[in-house]
């Protein structure tokens, strides 16, 4: 791992760093927020997925995360949206696909296959490598992400509850299958067989498979991509088949953007906190 930078904040430490995946194949940027209960203990890991063209930074510099989860004693981690530096034949063609829009998915289609094993990398490279650097403890691990991000979330902790025990998404791409983003991105990624892009698609995961802890999703009114990509009430449907306990709550008058997620925030930190402390 090389340190790119570390930041007093809060009592804890915040750090930028870069690494050789083994997932993707390229040099990886993540964050860490360390919290100063740290020092003396294992804490529990939170790690926060963030949307299309966000980077390992968006989220700590724009969440507001850090003065609340100093003070639950949460870890806080964060990482890029995609391999970058591949110079793979469009890639770099459109903000809603390729560099920056990895989808949180392993691709099986050439030439994405080889790198875009973003979720290899969320779901297990990235936890081994702060378990193993970082006083993080494995037993209490929970997720959260915004729009492609909170995909991520729900899908990752969907399709592996025995690794995550506490999951929460700001205005997640709820049924990607049905809305032109994950259409785009899972045609090219996952090819042309609908039936295998079920198996990332939060909303059929849930229908056939509760979480076990309650999961909160926030979502606001006002949100521009609402009615054309996010389709929250597909998860209130998928919910329902299931059994699933789910917490969705719509907010009159915020956006897609950072000034909704500061505003909900500590609702997540404290849903996390709630699960990973009981
Ligand atoms: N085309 C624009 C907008 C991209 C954008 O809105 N990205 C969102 C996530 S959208 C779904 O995953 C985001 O989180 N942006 C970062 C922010 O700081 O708001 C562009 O290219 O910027």
């Amino acid at each position: 791992m090389e340190l790119r930078s570390e930041h007093g904040c809060f009592g804890g430490r915040q750090y930028f760093y870069s690494h050789a995946s083994q997932s993707t194949g390229t040099q990886m940027n993540f964050s860490v927020f360390v919290p100063p209960q740290a020092a003396s203990q294992k804490v529990p890991a939170l790690y926060y997925l963030a949307g299309l063209t966000c980077t390992e930074e968006t989220f700590m510099i724009k969440a507001g995360a850090q003065r609340l989860a100093a003070e639950l004693g949460l870890l806080l981690v964060s990482c890029d949206t995609s391999p970058r530096g591949l110079d793979l034949p469009g890639d770099a063609d459109s903000w809603d696909f390729g560099v920056g829009a990895g989808f949180y998915l392993n691709a099986t289609q050439p030439p994405w296959s080889g790198h875009y094993r973003m979720a290899d990398y969320v779901n297990e490279e990235l936890p081994a490598l702060i378990e193993a650097n970082f006083p993080a403890s494995a037993e209490r691990r929970g997720i959260f992400g915004h729009s492609m991000g909170g995909h991520g979330a729900l899908v990752t902790a969907l399709r592996n509850p025995e690794r995550w025990h506490s999951l929460s998404a700001f205005a997640p791409i709820a049924n990607p299958v049905a809305v032109p983003w994950g259409q785009k991105a899972f045609s090219n990624y996952l090819g042309n067989d609908e039936g295998a892009w079920a198996e990332w698609d939060a909303s059929l995961l849930m229908a056939k498979q509760a979480f076990p802890s309650e999961v909160l999703v926030d979502q606001g009114e006002a949100d521009a991509f609402l009615e054309r990509e996010l389709h929250p009430e597909a998860l209130e449907h998928a919910a329902e088949k299931s059994g699933q306990s789910l917490r969705l709550r719509r907010h009159a008058g915020y956006d897609h953007g950072y000034y909704f997620i500061q505003s909900f925030i500590e609702d997540h930190l404290r849903h996390h906190a709630g699960i990973l402390f009981a």
